[in-house]
């Protein structure tokens, strides 16, 4: 399936030292794991996490959902002890946190190979360096961390995100322009569905692919949110019909409920479309 095409509406974060989280994710319907060996994993669990996790993708079972993890910095006591180990694990992308500019992913690459890497981008200087990061060869997608973010710019929470706006969108242009993933960052009030569904909102809206999240309650919540809706694939199917019978008498331009459709509206049509499809293979099986 093509990457842009393959659904990340949920991807949901999962304490690397916790078998039990590690187990039920197998069942859950995600898109993607991030399965995290960095803060959500204490100190003196790290190593065990380390173990326990490569025990469980070992193991396997978690079928299509893109399996990402999460190591610590390399400049922490157990990055470079993470990036060996997850060369050797069977995991489809590795995760680094706190990304500042290209040089650490070429650091990473060093030790990982040609294995894909996602960006956490959640510092100041990272925002300034978002376009190096996103153009650099292996990297493959971003994942918006906004409680770092907060702490380093100092902001306060706001349900608008007003303070974060500018760097949600420095992000979002520099993974649109090398065509990367993109997810938006964590709701932390994980029993308040309102509320993650306006920022999913929010998000779908600025052009995220889906959110990261960190309880399985949140799961249907950004699945629905993430996801073309009725009206959506009914609009785009309409659109395309007009557009093919407008442009077989020889125009560029059609109308449908009383708006414009040209060939670019089209294209959008299309991916919404293939979106739906992509959807309901993945639940398919
Ligand atoms: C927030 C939690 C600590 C809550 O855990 P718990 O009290 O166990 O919740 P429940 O009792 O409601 O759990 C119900 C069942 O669901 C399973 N569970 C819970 N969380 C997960 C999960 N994340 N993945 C899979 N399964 C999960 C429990 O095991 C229960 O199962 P069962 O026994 O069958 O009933 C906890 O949810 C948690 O630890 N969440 C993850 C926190 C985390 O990963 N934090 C780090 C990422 S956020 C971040 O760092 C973002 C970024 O870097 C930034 O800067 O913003
Ligand atoms: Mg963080």
């Amino acid at each position: 399936m093509d990457p842009r095409q393959r659904p990340y509406r949920s991807v949901l974060y999962i304490p690397g030292s916790r078998e039990r989280a590690l187990e039920k994710a197998r069942t859950l319907p995600v898109d993607a794991i991030i399965f995290d060996l960095e803060d959500a994993v204490a100190a003196d669990e790290k190593e065990n996490a380390r173990e326990t996790l490569k025990a469980a993708l070992g193991a396997g079972g978690y079928g299509p959902r893109v399996r990402i993890v999460r190591i610590n910095g390399l400049d922490t006591p157990w990055g470079r002890a993470d990036a060996e180990a997850v060369r050797e694990m069977d995991a489809d992308v590795v995760l680094l946190p706190k990304v500042n500019g290209a040089a650490d992913v070429d650091a990473l690459a060093a030790i990982t190979g040609d294995l894909p890497i996602w960006a956490m981008m959640e510092t100041p200087r990272g925002m300034l360096n978002a376009a190096q990061i996103a153009a650099h060869p292996l990297m493959a997608g971003f994942v918006m961390g906004t409680n770092d973010l907060a702490k380093e710019l100092q902001t306060r929470f706001r349900p608008d995100r007003l303070p974060l706006v500018t760097s949600l969108g420095l992000c979002l242009l520099a993974a649109k322009a090398e065509g990367l993933i993109i997810v938006d960052g964590v709701y932390n009030a994980f029993k308040d569905d309102e509320g993650l569904a306006a920022e999913c909102a929010q998000g779908r809206d600025m052009g995220f692919d889906g959110k990261t999240l960190i309880h399985p309650a949140q799961v249907p919540v950004a699945n629905a949110a993430y996801a073309p809706s009725e009206a959506e694939i009914d609009l785009a199917r309409r659109q395309i019909a007009a557009f093919e019978e407008v442009e077989a008498q020889g125009q560029g331009v059609a109308v449908v409920d009383g708006k414009i459709v040209e060939n670019l509206h089209v294209v959008t049509a299309r991916e919404i479309l293939a979106k739906a499809d992509a959807i309901t293979a993945l639940q398919a099986g």
